[in-house]
């Protein structure tokens, strides 16, 4: 059904469906997955005979592949990518003279913060590896602090996942760079790949590209992190219920502690693999559940953390605004912008009280231990 409605959404706002062919893709305006990376979000602009510099949008999940190969020097030709393609009405209005700030022309640009870019500047903006890294937790709130930041005129945010130090190492520095946006000397690359924090041969990686790599770690109630997590696994392909899969034997109280939702939310073990290897003066912990009553203040925390000038501030959001939870953010033109609907504040199921008291029990001496080792307490102990 999510297909249909996603096809319905294009019939309904376009009667144009088919990339033209040979173009070329001058310039990736705006790049966006959802959260578990299976779907994009791509303006470009592209170029052909008949049409020059057309906006498009796609939303395909092949296309992310393409989108991303292409990224740096792009060229889509006949991609393939039918049937998913949104022609914009037309280009966006503000700062077209110069080719060079396309970019800056979208509000939601990956490459170049719309309304920070240097005008006057004769420097031109380039791709630069990342500074700063949300290694996870995933399902804690990682995009909403991605997206927050990157209102930040000091922070650039490459939009998709790169899981450059997990899955595509191999592919080498200069594939990784060429996902990161173009960005001014005194912008902060960032990327966040949640599964990073879960991985015990990332921080090494890591620590050999840059040992003064700033990394911020994101976590939330590890028991509402895994119904987080069942959701989304729910979302793509049936699962049996949550009380089935936490616990391998239900009425003797054992948890499935090998199952992928459990074992994230240990977070002291993922913790110590990167205190191996990184002084903790480099991790920076962001409390999920403060992002969303108290944006502007937990962004805050992370704005000085990475030495950057205070920016963000509550103006920048509407609170419980997102099916009636969650902040969105506010753009300059008063506009609001939400996290992904369909992906971001998902209906929990009702977990049995049993399994959810086997879960916290499960937690507790991991959280005692994170805390001690944060030298901080979360509220998660139930
Ligand atoms: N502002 C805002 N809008 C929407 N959602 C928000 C926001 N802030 C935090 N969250 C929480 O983010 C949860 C998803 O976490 P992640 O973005 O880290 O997920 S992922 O790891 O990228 O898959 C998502 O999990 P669910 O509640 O299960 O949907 C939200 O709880």
């Amino acid at each position: 059904s999510s297909n249909l409605s996603k096809h319905k959404r294009y019939e309904d706002s376009s009667a144009r469906w088919k990339m033209p062919r040979h173009s070329r893709v001058l310039q990736f305006m705006n790049v966006e997955t959802s959260e578990d990376q299976d779907e994009i979000d791509v303006r470009l602009k592209v170029q052909d005979h008949t049409r020059q510099g057309t906006f498009l949008r796609l939303r395909n999940r092949d296309f992310r592949h393409e989108a991303l190969k292409n990224y740096s020097s792009p060229r889509v030709g006949s991609s393939g990518a039918k049937n998913d393609v949104q022609y914009l009405n037309s280009e966006p209005k503000t700062r077209t003279e110069n080719p060079e700030y396309i970019n800056s022309a979208s509000p939601k640009s990956a490459d170049l913060p719309s309304r920070h870019t240097r005008r006057n500047s004769t420097e031109r903006p380039v791709r630069r590896l990342p500074k700063v890294l949300i290694i996870g937790a995933k399902k804690a709130g990682t995009r909403a602090l991605l997206e927050f930041l990157r209102i930040h005129p000091n922070v650039a945010g490459s939009g998709p996942e790169p899981h450059f130090f997990d899955r595509n190492y191999h592919r080498g520095l200069d594939w990784y760079r060429n996902l990161m946006p173009k960005t001014f000397h005194d912008q902060l690359t960032i990327e966040k790949t949640p599964a990073y924090f879960v991985e015990s041969a990332v921080p090494r990686r890591v620590f050999d590209l840059d040992p003064n790599m700033k990394l911020l770690l994101m976590v939330r109630d590890p028991v509402t992190r895994a119904i987080s997590d069942y959701c989304q696994a729910a979302s793509k392909h049936p699962v049996r219920p949550f009380e089935q899969m936490a616990m391998l034997n239900e009425s003797q109280g054992v948890v499935n502690s090998k199952w992928s939702a459990i074992r994230i939310g240990v977070y002291d073990r993922h913790l110590y693999h990167w205190l191996q290897v990184f002084p903790f003066e480099q991790i920076h912990i962001v409390d999920g559940q403060m992002l969303v009553d108290q944006p502007a203040a937990e962004v805050a925390l992370v704005e000085k953390f990475l030495g950057i000038p205070s920016f963000i501030n509550d103006s920048h959001f509407r609170l419980r605004s997102f099916k009636g939870a969650f902040p969105c953010l506010v753009r300059e033109d008063g506009s609001i912008h939400c996290l992904d609907r369909k992906s971001k504040g998902r209906k929990h199921p009702r977990v049995r009280p049993n399994v959810l008291r086997y879960l916290r029990d499960y937690y507790r001496p991991h959280n005692e231990r994170f805390f001690r080792m944060v030298g901080r307490t979360f509220d998660w102990n139930g």
